[in-house]
């Protein structure tokens, strides 16, 4: 288990709204954290077949690239109905043929395989959203976080809030989907806190309290 020793890092991330949403997190910790998108690094073929393989893949593409310890973020939405789909490839559901994302058609083409599967009811659309962070550095260490957040995919989608298929989602003992939370509620964690609601916020949690906690 290795120490995070500078408080300057690269966050390996070219998606807007997780690259605010670390910078979110992070803040508190008085870090200089540049993303590989503002850094023009280009974005590393996603080849892996697990969260893990993927955010290892981009935050050591970074490290590499910058010289720099670096936090990736691999993440996704996997839903028991649908046999752990999209999961890895939440990002690929989204991507229209001419490389462009496009969520709203994301959400749809997950209700209609839903549907197809007879899946309508609350207690058939349990799901999970899913984020590994991935630190490493320039020598080629790793250091892995995972964190999961559990949940039922609703529809229609509610709320503008939050980035991607955040409306999709209502974490459970909530009335609201990510998409009408605030990004503070989202999180659910500040340093210090005990625990944490978002996938991406307990994952940030294990990562604090491993490499920045004396
Ligand atoms: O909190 C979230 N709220 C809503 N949607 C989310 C969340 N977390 C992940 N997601 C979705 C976005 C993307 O479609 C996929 C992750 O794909 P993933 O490859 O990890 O990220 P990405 O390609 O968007 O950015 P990058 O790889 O540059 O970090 O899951
Ligand atoms: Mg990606």
């Amino acid at each position: 288990m290795r120490k995070l020793d500078t408080r300057t890092i690269v966050v390996a991330s070219h998606n807007a709204g997780k690259i605010r949403e670390i910078a979110e997190l992070i803040g508190p910790f008085g870090f200089s954290a540049k993303s590989a998108a503002e850094l023009k690094f280009a974005e590393p073929e996603e080849t892996g077949t697990t969260f893990e393989e993927n955010a290892a893949i981009k935050a050591l593409a970074s490290a590499r690239a910058s010289g720099l310890p670096a936090l990736s973020d691999d993440s996704g939405l996997v839903i028991d109905a649908l046999g752990g789909a999209p999961g890895v490839y939440t990002a690929n559901w989204a991507e229209r043929e001419d490389g462009t994302r496009d969520f709203p058609w994301a959400m749809e083409k997950v209700e209609k395989a839903l549907a197809e599967r007879g899946a309508t009811a609350p207690e058939q659309r349990s799901a999970r959203f899913v984020s590994v962070l991935c630190l490493a550095w320039p020598d080629g260490h790793t250091e892995i976080f995972r964190g999961e957040v559990e949940g039922t995919v609703v529809w229609p989608p509610r709320g503008d809030k939050g980035f991607g298929y955040d409306p999709l989602f209502q974490p459970q003992g909530y009335d609201k989907t990510f998409g009408e939370l605030t990004s503070e509620e989202k999180h659910g964690w500040k340093p210090g806190d005990a625990t944490a609601l978002s996938h991406r916020a307990r994952a940030f949690k294990l990562f604090v309290e491993t490499c920045l906690t004396a």
